[in-house]
């Protein structure tokens, strides 16, 4: 529409609605994981990331988050197993960050939020012709998110982290290759599943989730450069930083959360 979606007073999630009526619909995205209601599943496969080949092309900031893009035109880059009957191929990442630690997550455990959230996005190619075909299909998509937490740098993210300063304002756009994602992954694959949405508009319910229940630890100074990154294009007068790019969580209405772990 004329106004474009954000996350400010007057184009924030709680507007969402007037736009994408799926933002009220029965399968969207993020939630609040209460651990103590998801249920074990132990026929679960290990989730399994096969990242080694991969492509990367560039780093972008497109004006709602900072976005690392991936050739997907073969299986060279692929997450398998878990509730997954598919390879599904690895088109992006990015993240969601606050204006401080206490808050920036999407999803949130026990109704607690991290300072922020990677979400790595795959789609079904062996069943779908493209990625915008995926992106409204019920099971067109998956998504392994995982939750950022402040604490010794991180050294794979720091190459990350440090090619910020070139894409601080939005449709800025940068060459980054060979950044293989599986360096930004914990060593243990625990994670939660369930049926959502996209956490951004078109908010389509074409999502697996996969949250890793352990988070990627990252220094205070590795928080603030996200921080430094603008929601506004350079030639706009009023440069607003991008923080608090984050849904808040949606209702569960009646979805189970499964866990691969006890
Ligand atoms: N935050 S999220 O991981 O749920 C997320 C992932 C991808 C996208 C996305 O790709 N949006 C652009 C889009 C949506 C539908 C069809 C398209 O071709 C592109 C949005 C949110
Ligand atoms: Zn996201």
């Amino acid at each position: 529409g004329h106004h474009c979606w954000g996350y400010g007073e007057e184009n924030g999630p709680s507007d969402w609605y007037k736009d994408y009526s799926l933002a009220n619909g029965d399968r969207q995205s993020p939630i609040d994981i209460q651990s103590e209601q998801t249920v074990y599943n132990s026929s679960l496969k290990p989730i399994w990331v096969s990242y080694d080949a991969c492509t990367s092309l560039s780093i972008c900031n497109n004006g709602h988050s900072v976005m690392v893009e991936y050739e997907d035109c073969d299986d060279k880059t692929v997450i398998r197993g878990g509730p997954l009957e598919f390879p599904y191929r690895l088109k992006q990442f990015h993240f969601h960050w606050g204006g401080k630690d206490s808050r920036g997550s999407e999803h949130t455990v026990n109704g607690k939020s991290y300072p922020g959230e990677l979400h790595l996005v795959h789609w079904n190619a062996a069943k779908y012709k493209s990625f915008d075909e995926a992106a409204s299909a019920p099971d067109g998509l998956a998504v392994l998110g995982v939750f950022l937490e402040t604490g010794e740098k991180h050294s794979v993210l720091h190459r990350l982290t440090d090619a910020l300063y070139m894409v601080r304002f939005k449709e800025t756009k940068a060459q980054f290759k060979d950044f293989n994602p599986s360096g930004l992954l914990p060593d243990c694959l625990d994670y939660w599943t369930y049926r959502g949405s996209l956490t951004t508009p078109p908010l389509h319910e074409s999502v697996t989730w996969l949250m890793l229940k352990e988070p990627l630890y990252l220094s205070e100074k590795q928080m603030e450069k996200f921080r430094t990154l603008f929601f506004s294009g350079e030639e706009e007068g009023l440069r607003t930083r991008m923080m608090d790019n984050f849904r808040p969580p949606q209702p569960l209405k009646g979805r189970t959360v499964e866990a691969s772990f006890r």
